[in-house]
């Protein structure tokens, strides 16, 4: 044990992560109708303290004036309080009960409600300073005592002095009156402790920032409850991706960065570099280049469905792992597809354009029912199969063309070539995936083998389409209705002009790739990306991961975790497993799975090793990467 070091700790907004009597008001105030207002008061009068802009002892007189505040309030107070604990300090609950002897609270809050809260942390009584209460005969909260250091300006200061300790002392809190206490001489650190609340005032003055309690420990090299504290991982979202994305990282403790627009490759491989989480969509492409760059990264999301824009390979041999949200957005575009199927069919959108010219045509011309209808899905995987269904359901007759053997749903007609269905089709809609093999996938032999008269949808990937011979095939009137709303190449961003020789032709509803944007795939995605990326980091599953082995397993209680990412050579389980032995270590547990082009282990061992085992198993012959999770 460290005996020469002492923790100095604030409560209010650092140990817990609200002001004790703000919510002490919330209480004592509950049918007060000015309620709202006293509160406001309470909290201006506790900020300006707190940012060191008005007299402490004055603001609190008054503070507990405005609370109108009683002592059978405090035990509701200590229930709420005991639910807002920060989050780094309640995981780190085995750092104070270890170092109990070298850890102080002070604060200029009151004892009455900070004993029973961090107590239960394992913090010894003797070693909270903080303030009490005065009661009336009827419990009144009327003041506080006058005699104690910490009632006064500068008390923290005039409470380390008499202290006199005897060591390194640390202080940690978010406030003002803890930054002076280092200002005064009689720390040798402060931390300006930001996970809750940061005060400006406080953290321009501070040498050390803290966003969390673990990052305190980090810097510091004591004990923590993680392997690395999460502000340290930094995100960055590009594309626009929504902002449920943003919360739940941010929730995760993560530092956020977000841009609305895709970033080639020279500034993707610029911007990357200390980036551990990279966010995009289907335009910010990920290529070797931009993996070389990235020195920190360990995973990246792709905030829809289709993965052709990133690396896999080299994201896998680099041992990044790579996710995407493989169903969040099937259901918007298979409907945008019906709803493009129907309009095509009844030639809206160049009726529409009419209209919008002033042209009244009222006719049947080109206009055609949907049902009975023979639709040909290239590609029958999550949409196809989905659009398969609702498409019968509206009366068509489905055919579909797969390369893998896929389940027929409903009636739909497996054709054993794409020449069969190219012959059979009314409406031809295309849903493969944008591997590199598709491109050009439909060039003039697959638009000459369709027949007169045919529609054509593309809303699977831009480089999958010869847009020259689609373009011939609409002016030649062999297609007589289109929807695309994927292209070879499409604006980065929305301030940038969509160039297409598909522009101005007539029935030809063109979508700036949309299929996937409505509010609930956008929301569905938000939530499902960052969630499996989170559950790699936290426990090294990478179920659903596209480019990883997929292994799931159960967060560890207890247990140290070793995930080893390695070549895909003979020898490596067994080089890992001499190490281990080497050094006497116990197994826990042992998973390992392969794909083509790397081995993904998990070992999950007791809680005691010696520290060179990690240096070993990093030294291991084609270790990709390796990391630590307690
Ligand atoms: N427009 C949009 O906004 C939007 C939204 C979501 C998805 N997409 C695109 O749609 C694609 C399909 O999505 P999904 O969820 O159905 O994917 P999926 O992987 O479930 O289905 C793709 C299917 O295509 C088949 N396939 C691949 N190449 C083929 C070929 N040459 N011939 C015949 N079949 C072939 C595969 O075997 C698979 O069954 C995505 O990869 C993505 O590129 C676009
Ligand atoms: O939102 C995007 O950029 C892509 C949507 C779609 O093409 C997908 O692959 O899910």
């Amino acid at each position: 044990m460290i005996k020469d070091k002492f923790f100095i700790i604030d409560f209010d907004s650092t140990f817990t992560q609200v002001e004790a009597l703000d919510e002490l008001g919330e209480i004592s105030l509950k049918d007060d109708e000015n309620k709202e207002q006293i509160l406001a008061e309470i909290k201006n009068l506790t900020n300006s303290a707190m940012d060191g802009r008005s007299s402490f002892t004055e603001g609190l007189t008054q503070r507990l004036i405005l609370l109108k505040a009683n002592k059978k309030h405090l035990n509701p107070l200590i229930a709420t309080l005991k639910t807002k604990v920060s989050d780094s300090i309640r995981r780190n609950k085995d750092f104070f009960t270890a170092f109990a002897d070298q850890i102080l609270i002070v604060s200029s809050g009151f004892k009455e409600f900070i004993t029973p809260i961090v107590t239960e942390y394992g913090i010894k009584e003797e070693n909270i300073y903080a303030n009490t209460f005065r009661y009336d005969e009827n419990g009144n909260i009327i003041g506080f005592d006058q005699e104690n250091v910490l009632c006064h300006d500068k008390g923290k200061i005039k409470l380390l002095e008499n202290l006199a300790l005897q060591g390194d002392v640390y202080v940690l809190g978010d406030g003002y009156t803890d930054y002076e206490i280092k200002e005064a001489g009689l720390a040798n650190k402060f931390y300006a402790f930001t996970e809750n609340v940061v005060r400006d005032a406080v953290v321009a003055k501070a040498e050390h920032i803290a966003p969390s309690f673990d990052e305190f420990l980090y810097q510091n090299k004591l004990p923590m409850a993680i392997s690395y504290p999460k502000n340290r991982i930094s995100v960055l979202l590009l594309e626009n991706i929504h902002p449920e994305a943003v919360r739940l990282f941010k929730q995760e403790g993560y530092q956020v960065e977000i841009m609305n627009t895709a970033l080639n490759e020279e500034q993707l491989c610029e911007k990357v570099k200390n980036v551990s989480i990279l966010g995009i969509r289907s335009k910010t492409h990920v290529t070797q280049k931009v993996i070389e760059s990235a020195n920190k990264l360990m995973a990246v999301g792709a905030f829809c469905i289709g993965t052709n824009q990133i690396d896999l390979k080299a994201c896998a041999k680099a041992g990044i792992a790579a996710f995407n949200a493989p169903y969040s957005n099937t259901r918007s575009v298979v409907e945008l597809a019906i709803g493009e199927i129907i309009m095509l069919s009844r030639n809206i959108p160049t009726k529409s354009e009419k209209m919008h010219q002033g042209k009244w045509d009222k006719s049947a011309h080109n206009s055609f029912e949907v049902r009975g209808k023979k639709l040909g899905i290239v590609g029958y995987g999550n949409i196809g199969s989905q659009l398969s269904v609702l498409a019968e359901a509206m009366g068509m007759e489905v055919y579909y063309y797969d390369i893998v053997e896929k389940l027929q749903l409903g009636n739909a007609k497996k054709c054993t070539s794409l020449k069969q269905l190219l012959s059979i089709a009314d409406i031809i809609t295309l849903h493969v995936d944008g591997r590199a093999s598709n491109k050009d996938f439909f060039g003039p032999a697959e638009f000459e083998a369709m027949k007169d008269g045919v529609i054509f949808l593309n809303l699977s990937r831009g480089h999958l389409v010869d847009i020259a011979s689609l373009v011939k095939n609409i002016k030649s009137g062999k297609i007589i209705g289109a929807a695309v709303d994927v292209f070879p190449h499409e604006p980065a961003n929305n301030a940038e002009e969509f160039v297409s020789e598909l522009r101005g032709l007539a029935n030809v509803i063109l979508t700036p790739h949309i299929g996937g944007s409505t509010s609930e795939a956008q929301a569905n995605i938000a939530n499902f990306v960052p969630n499996r990326i989170m559950e790699y980091i936290n426990t090294g599953n990478t179920y659903q991961s596209v480019n990883f082995p997929n292994i799931q397993l159960p967060e560890l209680k207890n247990a140290h975790r070793l995930i080893h990412v390695h070549d895909n050579v003979p020898g490596v389980l067994a080089n890992i497993n001499n190490v281990l032995a080497n050094h006497h270590v116990n197994i826990l547990g042992q998973y390992l799975k392969t794909n083509e082009n790397i081995g993904y282990v998990i070992t999950d061992i007791d809680k005691a090793y010696d520290k060179n085992l990690i240096g070993d198993l990093r030294n291991i012959q084609n270790t990709i990467k390796f990391r630590v999770l307690y």
